[in-house]
């Protein structure tokens, strides 16, 4: 049975992780994680810059950390305390703009 808050259960969550290429469940708290690689800073901000106006559309903002080519994303809804559909739904427009970065 879904919880009111939209919380998944570990089982779901890790379902849906099968299908996310290199996203994993974070080993600190109820989040998803993936640390994107691009060729540069150039790249790297071109994906940050798409994901923020559907994240910025969406009410749904993801924690990430950028240092060059690197950007480390963790996901969670922070009203719901953990994983939820938003979750997976921003991690899956992540890996569609990454695709045309
Ligand atoms: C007031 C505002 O709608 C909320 O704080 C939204 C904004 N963005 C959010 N982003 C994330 N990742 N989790 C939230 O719970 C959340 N809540």
């Amino acid at each position: 049975m879904p919880s009111e808050n939209g919380l998944l259960s570990p089982q779901e969550r890790d379902a849906a992780l099968t299908r996310l290429d290199g996203w994993s469940a974070s080993g600190e708290r109820d989040a998803i994680t993936k640390s994107f690689r691009f060729a540069d800073f150039s790249e790297s901000f071109g994906f940050m810059a798409r994901v923020a106006l559907v994240a910025e559309k969406a009410d749904h903002h993801p924690e990430w950390f950028n240092v060059y080519n690197k950007v480390d994303v963790t996901l969670s809804t922070h009203e719901a305390g953990g994983v939820t559909h938003k979750d997976i739904a921003l991690a899956e427009a992540m890996e569609a703009i990454a695709a045309t970065v």
